[in-house]
């Protein structure tokens, strides 16, 4: 074997770690301080090399966003552009292979337990090393470790008392008290940054998408089912890499609350982004840099349009500079999947105008196409699966019901019988609407799917005369209505854990089908929405929207209707499938 560098192989930093432990034990506090060192060393270079290794993979066998080839459909095994887009995937794996055995030694070799990945998000190794560093008196050091292990742990103690110890000691300086694990894009976020220069807002915006590109690539490559390879996985092939990719793409929905969120705080920081911007206006307009500042300002009411606020600061910063100039500046390029309130989402009305709280109506959310493509996905499922258009509606003895969850649609993607690219349209576009509902009411912790339903809705024609009865009865999403006494009962089997309700409509064309919002007495209508494809309303799943869709008469009424929960236990099941 001429190939010197394959025969190399990076310390596993679990082994580190159980003989810098076991060294503790003897007091043997060099042997600790070298293998901890070494073990938080190698696991940062594991880190990396991953990153580096499938951002040039990435590269080298590039499929974008797009899935190529025909589509032309081979029975119970997806389709031909399935199977060159899974080809890409299995080449890309290769690559990340044979980059990482390169660098690494054998990939294999450095999955660790999850015990151990544990104890390194705690930062329980800096607890030996502040031990060890005090024992041969590195004082600047031993403060480092403990205050880098306070941050993740700010209820323990002992930590807590040794530190208050160090600050007295002295010799110790104020800027030994330093976070060794801090996320560069997060070092200069903390509440009392207002007063921080522009450029440090600056550096840490860059290094948001430096360490968000970081993430997404994190979630490429090969993964291992229970420690088992892809080729060794007993499932069918076909249906193991869909398993996979979905969870590639999961993953990468998650990195935004990934990035936003750090040790010690048990949730992510509020609307992580977004707040950089706001940031950034308010650095600029202190150093009366007006342009940035609108630039800046621009950017925040992407996520936030009706943002009061900013939009007053927008009105008065282009005072200042001359409203001529001011409307050539534009909002700044935010990488797709994290801006999620492009240009052309528009907030048809707010909750005044929709005569309620916590209600909105958006639109240009989807575009003609995909509302195309998921009214045929919903249609190929009817066929494919509970027989050809669906079933008698539970609802309306006039119309006809039929309906696909994510996991039914994933599940047919797998058995080939609709295409996979639908089911990821379902899969992404329902995680669109998810963003943009979470953005709009600024919520403070992430939302997460608890139930997605595409349904159809369409008329009997010939039992449509004297119709009085609505397609869908007044009702609240999380509670019991009833109606008689203007209460509602938030106990199961309502579904109580819902929070949010969103529906996306895919079409305009039949007749009837408004969406109304109602009092608490079922009766008398606050507010009507007239489906078009794009369109969202979204609101509270509580007592304060009880609401219904009146008769469908004519042709098939087609929407997305999406739960969302504050409570991650109830997360949706095919998307929680977990990585790493
Ligand atoms: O389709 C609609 O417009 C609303 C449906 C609805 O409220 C529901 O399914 O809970
Ligand atoms: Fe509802």
């Amino acid at each position: 074997d001429t190939n010197l560098s394959s025969h190399f192989v990076l310390e596993p930093y679990d082994f580190l770690f159980d003989t810098a432990v076991e060294a503790y034990y003897k007091g043997d506090w060099l042997t600790v301080i070298l293998n901890m060192e070494k073990a938080l060393r190698n696991k940062a270079t594991v880190r990396s090399v991953k990153a580096q290794c499938r951002m040039s993979c990435a590269n080298r066998t590039s499929f974008g966003d797009r899935l190529a080839g025909l589509g032309v459909p081979i029975p119970g095994s997806g389709s031909v552009e399935d199977l060159g887009f899974f080809q890409k995937i299995l080449k890309r794996a290769d690559c990340v292979n044979s980059c990482e055995t390169e660098k690494l030694g054998s990939p294999t070799m450095h999955q660790v337990t999850g015990e151990v990945q544990l104890e390194f998000s705690k930062r329980t190794p800096y607890n030996y090393l502040q031990v060890a560093y005090f024992k041969i008196n590195k004082l600047d050091k031993a403060v480092a470790a403990a205050h880098t292990f306070y941050q993740a742990n700010p209820d323990h103690m002992e930590m807590r008392q040794n530190l208050e110890y160090y600050r007295m000691m002295a010799g110790v300086k104020e800027e030994d008290f330093k976070d060794l694990e801090a996320r560069t894009h997060m070092s200069y976020y903390s509440d009392d940054s207002f007063g921080l220069a522009a450029k440090h807002f600056e550096v840490a915006v860059d290094e948001y998408f430096t360490a968000d590109k970081e993430c997404r690539a994190l979630c490429e490559g090969a993964y291992n089912y229970d420690g088992y390879n892809y080729m060794e996985y007993s499932a069918d092939l076909f249906q193991a890499m869909t398993d996979h990719y979905l969870q590639i793409l999961n993953c990468k929905q998650h990195c935004v609350v990934e990035l936003a969120s750090t040790a010690g705080r048990d949730k992510p920081f509020e609307d992580f982004l977004p707040s950089h911007f706001n940031y950034l206006q308010f650095s600029y307009y202190n150093s009366e840099k007006y342009e940035q500042a609108i630039e800046c300002a621009r950017t925040f009411l992407l996520f936030h349009p009706d943002d009061e606020v900013m939009n007053q600061n927008l009105a008065y910063y282009s005072a200042v500079l001359g409203e001529d100039k001011a409307k050539t500046i534009s909002a700044r390029q935010v990488q797709s999947g994290v801006s999620v309130l492009h240009d052309n989402i528009k907030v048809t009305m707010t909750p005044q105008q929709l005569n309620g709280s916590q209600r909105v109506l958006l639109d240009g959310v989807i575009s003609d196409d995909e509302c195309r493509e998921l009214q045929r996905l919903s249609n190929a499922a009817a066929l494919k699966g509970d027989g050809y258009r669906g079933r008698p509606s539970p609802h309306s003895p006039s119309e006809m019901f039929q309906g696909v969850t994510v996991l039914k649609a994933v599940k047919l993607g797998q058995e080939g019988k609709v295409p996979l690219k639908s089911t990821r349209l379902f899969f992404d576009l329902s995680e669109k609407v998810r963003k943009v509902v979470e953005s709009y009411f600024h919520l403070e912790t992430p939302l997460y799917f608890s139930y997605s339903h595409l349904v159809c809705r369409s008329a009997i024609d010939e039992k449509q005369e004297e119709r009085k009865d609505l397609s869908h009865p007044v009702h609240v999403d999380n509670c019991l209505l009833v109606s008689e006494i203007n209460e509602c009962i938030k106990e199961p089997p309502a579904y109580t854990h819902r929070d949010y309700s969103a529906i996306l409509y895919l079409n305009d064309d039949f007749e009837g089908g408004d969406f109304i919002f109602t009092e608490l007495d079922a009766k008398t209508v606050t507010a009507e929405v007239r489906p078009q494809c794009g369109r969202v309303v979204g609101f509270g799943a509580g007592k304060e929207n009880p609401h219904g869709v009146r008769a469908v008469t004519k042709g098939q009424r087609c929407a997305v209707a999406l739960w969302f929960t504050l409570d991650p236990t109830h997360e949706e099941k095919v998307r929680t499938i977990s990585v790493d």
